[in-house]
């Protein structure tokens, strides 16, 4: 997969560069571009942004750089690429999202500052044949989309093949079945008297598998209870409704 990353602000993306992500970068698993937006800029204050039709606060970011930009890092023509517009108007990033965005060849993420991007930069990638897709990391206004791309570019290149150390992290992560992830341990067997659950050590794998079951049945009914309402009906076993 190749990711490129528009934003006027491209040290932001400087994690990108570090830990996991870095290491699967080097090994070739995944291309990373970081693009500095005002490279398409052509007036000595490299202006990016104007006021807004209509009047309001703030500015707007400009279609004629945001076009170009754009233009260069996304040709014309058919291509699979998506690109992405985080927004705190946008439809909500899911772990679902990122599982289907990991199967993308490219992903291009446009980084809006101010109130925005110009809504016709986005009606021109769609009439270009792009497909656009805006989205939200969460119900909160941040200053940027910088933050917002490093937690979706984490949350998708993560699941490419080879990332993780071992596939079985992604498989059984949080969400993986719909539910929260329950509590973990590792040792000490006891640290500030406080003991790890026997039937952590007991071996018997069954009951392990059903204990951390019901721990995350009831972690989810606790915090979540949106995801166990959007189980299909079949989900939920005898056992697990006993919970
Ligand atoms: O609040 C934002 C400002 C700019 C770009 C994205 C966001 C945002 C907020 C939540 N998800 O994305």
């Amino acid at each position: 997969m190749r990711i490129d990353v528009v934003t006027i602000f491209p040290a932001y993306l400087d994690p990108l560069r570090e830990a996991l992500l870095g290491r699967a970068v080097e090994r070739g698993l995944l291309e990373i571009a970081v693009h500095d937006l005002r490279r398409w800029t052509h007036d000595v204050h490299q202006a990016v942004d104007d006021a807004p039709y209509g009047g309001g606060p703030g500015m707007v970011m400009r279609p004629q750089v945001w076009g170009e930009a754009l233009d260069e890092v996304l040709p014309a023509g058919p291509q699979p690429a998506r690109l992405v517009v985080p927004t705190p108007a946008g439809r909500p990033f899911t772990q679902t999202t990122a599982r289907a965005w990991a199967d993308e060849q490219r992903l291009v993420f446009a980084c809006g500052r101010y109130e925005g991007i110009d809504e016709r930069v986005l009606l021109d990638a769609r009439a270009r044949g792009i497909e656009v897709d805006e989205v939200s990391i969460g119900d909160y206004v941040l200053v940027g989309g910088e933050v917002a791309v490093l937690v979706m570019v984490e949350a998708v290149a993560r699941l490419l093949p080879g990332v993780l150390g071992n596939p079985r992290s992604a498989a059984e992560d949080s969400f993986s079945d719909g539910l929260l992830e329950g509590p973990s341990y590792t040792r000490p067997e006891t640290w500030r008297e406080l003991a790890v659950p026997d039937v952590l050590r007991g071996g018997n794998h069954a009951a392990i598998a059903r204990w951390r079951r019901d721990r995350a049945l009831e972690r989810t009914r606790d915090r979540r209870p949106d995801l166990l309402d959007a189980l299909p009906p079949d989900a939920l076993d005898a056992a697990d409704r006993a919970v």
